[in-house]
């Protein structure tokens, strides 16, 4: 009987040590982990110039890396950041350790950017030449505190803002010239055009927009002279005008190997694709757009203006085609045809009103590329550059600096190089998002990630709070799945993306996040995830 008492104390002795044991590795674990999620606030510890991420180093194995950012993001949450204390002039700073260059080092490129709708585009910003000496680490930090208090004094003076549409804009003038215009769907749908986005996805007007621009008779076809391809303007009914993209290319078309992002054919399909995705984001920033099944003869060349009418002509295949006058691929060896014999495929895009009914503002990207076949741009090689270009220049002490990383995450997913202008309606003042136009030149390539398309985001290393949540929850409930139901929800034209597109897309939002956790390793979670109050 003592025997067994002493065996079953000895045993409850042992229990209870490794259950010590156990409890206190768990412990020094978890302890571990949170103190690599969550460094201290520090100046920039790794050094400049991080190394671009790879496909293999881009998250840790275990995936759920992406959960642990997103319990870190939403545990960082600044609502508003303290205003007080920022003995700091931006004027002295520049002053001190820049030496401005105005001699224009920005030299117009050859983007084939025909049309300007902006009488008085926003200024380039200026060339900055630093004098690396005197641009230093501490510096940095504290220019990118400045950032982080203008943007938070921009926050506060916008949060009530009210939400503004094109019909409010409009409302005036058209009373004046055009009553008659105040009474007609088009003038409904512009209600839905606000300032924060270009549509209202829940809205009964987008879906018979969207049904207008697939089936509504067309009563002229023109060209649009702005732009380097072809592009014709439709007129619908209702005083509607859409913009039509002709089929170029099929569905499995990979960009040329030889061919640089500024010699890339435009592709109808990838305009219908990065519409849907923008939708699926929550960006709501392309115009409403739908693929549509065209008739070359009855629907564009018996209504096509003079112009155009002279260019078509019958291929020896019997098919009806048209070259139009542009300057890339408009010749006879790239004309459009239908095929068989009238079938057009095309996107079709709602037109939003131009100058001078509304004003926009054609705002150069700064990260734009060179075009040109044997120089760089400057990004591409100074990892400064945010720091002396971007966050330095007073014209990104607004909404357009986290507007600009929403556009970068939207280029990387959809592998869109081309994006060479930001463009945004500047009649709504300076509360207004940027119109995400111009994706004919994406997913050219769903082979490769091309992770110079995040330089702002791995330069700047800023995120929109809004845009991150939002991502994450695409992310756990399959941000392909969603964004195949979504071309299959009222498309006509087939398959518009393949499944290798579908895949990349996926891929890509992982190596997206694995860009912003790098960001994390260099700047606390506080210094790169701003809630600038823009959902
Ligand atoms: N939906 C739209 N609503 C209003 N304006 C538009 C719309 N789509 C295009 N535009 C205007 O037409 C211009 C040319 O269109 P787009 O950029 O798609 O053509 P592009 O040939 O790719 O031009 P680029 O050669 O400049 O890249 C745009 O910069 C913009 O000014
Ligand atoms: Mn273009």
């Amino acid at each position: 009987m003592r025997y067994l008492r002493l065996r079953l104390r000895s045993s409850i002795l042992v229990g209870l040590t490794i259950t010590t044991f156990f409890s206190l590795t768990t412990l020094c674990i978890f302890l571990r982990s949170a103190n690599e999620l969550e460094r201290p606030n520090r100046f920039v510890r790794s050094k400049p110039g991080l190394p671009e991420i790879s496909r293999h180093q881009s998250l840790r194995k275990n995936s759920n890396r992406i959960d642990e950012l997103y319990r870190l993001v939403r545990e960082n949450r600044i609502h508003q950041a303290n205003l007080d204390h920022l003995l700091w002039n931006l004027k002295k700073f520049r002053r001190e350790t820049l030496q401005v260059n105005r001699s224009d080092t920005n030299t117009p490129m050859e983007t084939g950017d025909s049309g300007d709708l902006n009488k008085q585009p926003m200024k380039l910003p200026i060339n900055l030449t630093t004098t690396s000496k005197n641009f230093n680490q501490h510096d940095k930090m504290r220019l990118r505190q400045f950032v982080l208090h203008v943007l938070t004094k921009w926050k506060i003076e916008h949060q009530n803002d009210t939400s503004i549409s094109l019909a409010d804009i409009m409302h005036e003038s058209l009373a004046q010239d055009n009553p008659e215009r105040l009474n007609t769907t088009w003038y409904q749908q512009m209600k839905t055009v606000t300032n924060s986005r270009v549509y209202d996805p829940n809205s009964v007007e987008f879906r018979s927009l969207l049904n207008h621009l697939q089936n509504g008779s067309i009563s002229e076809a023109s060209e649009l002279s702005q732009g380097t391809q072809i592009k014709l303007i439709l007129q619908l009914p209702d005083g509607f005008q859409a913009l039509l993209k002709p089929y170029r290319v099929p569905r499995n078309y990979q960009t040329l190997p030889d061919h640089f992002y500024f010699s890339d054919i435009e592709r109808h399909h990838a305009e219908i694709a990065a519409f849907h995705l923008d939708k699926v984001l929550g960006f709501n920033r392309v115009p409403p757009l739908i693929g549509r099944l065209l008739n070359v003869t009855s629907d564009i060349r018996d209504k096509a203006t003079e112009e155009l009418a002279s260019t078509f002509f019958i291929s020896p295949a019997n098919n009806t085609c048209f070259r139009g006058h542009c300057s890339y691929y408009c010749d006879t060896s790239h004309a459009i045809c239908g095929k068989p014999g009238n079938r057009l495929e095309g996107s079709v895009q709602l037109l939003l009103p131009r100058p001078p009914e509304v004003d926009w503002q054609k705002i150069t990207h700064p990260y734009r590329r060179s075009y040109s076949a044997v120089r760089k741009a400057e990004w591409e090689t100074n990892e400064n550059y945010c720091y002396e270009h971007v966050m330095i220049d007073e014209d990104y002490h607004n909404r357009l600096l986290l507007d600009m990383m929403d556009l970068c995450a939207f280029d990387f997913l959809t592998g869109n190089l081309d994006r060479h202008h930001m463009m945004r309606i500047s009649s709504f003042g300076i509360n207004t998002a940027l119109v995400h136009l111009d994706n004919g030149r994406s997913f050219g390539r769903h082979d490769i990630d091309d992770l110079s398309i995040l330089a702002p985001i791995r330069q700047c290393c800023f995120f929109r709070y809004s845009t991150f949540m939002r991502l994450y929850n695409l992310y756990q409930k399959g941000l392909s799945k969603l964004l195949f139901a979504s071309l299959n929800d009222g498309e006509i034209l087939p398959k518009i993306l393949i499944e290798e597109h579908l895949v990349a897309v996926d891929r890509r939002l992982k190596i997206l996040f694995a860009q912003i956790d790098k960001c994390f390793q260099t700047y606390t979670v506080k210094e790169v995830m701003i809630d600038d109050g823009i959902e």
